[in-house]
C-alpha cells in the first residue's frame, strides 16, 4: 500500500462559514496525513457544474451547485497511506444523519445537503485524479519529508 496515495478534500461553504478549517485540517495532520495542496477560494459556476457532473441529473443538482458557489471553499489534497478511504471513514457518510458521533459530519452536521466536507469517492477510481486536476495546477502540488513519517510507518 503506498505511503504517497493522493486524495481531494474540500471543507464546503458552510465549513467555512462556520469557522470549521482549522479544526478539519487538524484532524487530517494528527492523524498522520500529509496536506500536500491546499486552496481557499471561490468555485465558479462552470467549476461547480463539472466536479459534479456525475449528479446532473439528479433533483438536487441544481441547489447542489448554488451552495458550492455560494462562498468560499478551502480545497486540499492530503498525502498518506490509504488515505482516499481514511479520509472518507475520517468524514462520514454523507448524511450527516447516517453518521456516527466522531466523524466530522457525525460532529457537525445535521442536514445533507450542508454536510461540511466533501471527499473523493474511494469507489470511484479515477475520481481523486479527476478532481485534483480540476482543482489544482501541477505546481500548486508540493513534495515534501514529513519529519515524523518513519515514526509513522514502518
Ligand atoms: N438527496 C441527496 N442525495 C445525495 N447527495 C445529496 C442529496 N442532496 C444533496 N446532496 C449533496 O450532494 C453532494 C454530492 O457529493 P458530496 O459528497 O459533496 O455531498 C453530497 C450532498 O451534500
Amino acid at each position: 500500500m503506498s505511503e504517497h496515495e493522493r486524495t481531494f478534500v474540500m471543507v464546503k461553504p458552510d465549513g467555512v462559514q462556520r469557522g470549521l478549517i482549522g479544526d478539519i485540517v487538524s484532524r487530517f495532520e494528527d492523524r498522520g496525513l500529509k496536506m500536500v495542496g491546499g486552496k481557499f477560494m471561490q468555485i465558479d459556476q462552470e467549476l461547480a457544474e463539472e466536479h459534479y457532473g456525475e449528479h446532473e441529473d439528479k433533483p438536487f443538482f441544481d441547489g447542489l451547485v448554488d451552495f458550492i458557489t455560494s462562498g468560499p471553499v478551502f480545497a486540499m489534497v492530503w498525502e498518506g497511506q490509504d488515505a482516499t478511504r481514511q479520509v472518507r471513514t475520517m468524514m462520514g457518510e454523507t448524511d450527516p444523519a447516517e453518521s456516527a458521533p466522531g466523524t466530522i459530519r457525525g460532529d457537525y452536521g445535521l442536514d445533507l445537503g450542508r454536510n461540511v466536507i466533501h471527499g473523493s469517492d474511494h469507489e470511484d477510481e479515477g475520481a481523486n485524479e479527476r478532481e485534483i486536476e480540476l482543482f489544482f495546477d501541477e505546481d500548486e502540488l508540493v513534495d515534501w519529508d514529513q519529519i515524523d513519517s518513519s515514526w509513522l510507518y514502518e
